[in-house]
């Protein structure tokens, strides 16, 4: 069976940016692994026996980034699937949007992180390496920024 974890794709709005350039504004919060290849990625971590998905993706965010449920704000109608293997092992990832309502709230990391960023889409990419979740941040991107247009439409 493949290994299961949850997670949670964290942004925040610079608060510069409210107006038609809001878009630029989006940063996106990585974290680097303190073990193995010193890796960035989102919260996110195993799903526990019993525990269900979103149940997760909230605790890992806690824990990996002091961020509880309070902080943030889920976006409705985004979710995506990675697949990939680790140590020849099938992975799968379920990762959500959320925003961090305050832009000011601070990270906390636990021991499992070493440092984190909150970077914009390009760097975020760069940051990542993995062409899967170059993807997913774009698809995340492209998904507010399609959330911003529609009201002006109205
Ligand atoms: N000392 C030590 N300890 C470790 C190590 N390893 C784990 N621990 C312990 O495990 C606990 C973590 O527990 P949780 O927090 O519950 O789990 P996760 O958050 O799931 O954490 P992982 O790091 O296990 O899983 P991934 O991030 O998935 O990385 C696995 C590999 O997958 C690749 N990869 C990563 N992301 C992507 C992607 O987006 N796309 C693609 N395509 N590939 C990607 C990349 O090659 C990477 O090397 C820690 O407390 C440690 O105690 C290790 O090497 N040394």
């Amino acid at each position: 069976m493949a290994l299961r974890a949850c997670g949670l794709i964290i942004f925040r709005r610079c608060k510069a940016g409210i107006s038609a350039a809001a878009t630029d504004a989006i940063e996106f919060l990585l974290l680097q692994t303190s073990y193995g290849e010193h890796h960035w990625t989102p919260p996110k971590g195993h799903v526990d026996p019993g525990e269900d998905d979103m149940s997760t993706a909230l605790r890992e965010t806690e824990e990996e980034a002091g961020l509880d449920s309070s902080h943030i704000s889920l976006v409705k109608g985004f979710h995506k699937e990675l697949n990939y293997n680790v140590q020849n092992r099938p992975k799968t990832v379920i990762y959500w949007l959320a925003e961090l309502k305050d832009y000011t709230t601070p990270v906390r990391l636990s021991n499992e992180h070493q440092d984190y960023r909150w970077l914009q889409l390009e760097e975020a990419c760069k940051y990542s390496g993995y062409q899967d979740m170059k993807d997913t941040l774009k698809e995340a991107h492209q998904f507010l920024l399609n959330q911003e247009v529609e009201p002006r439409q109205q």
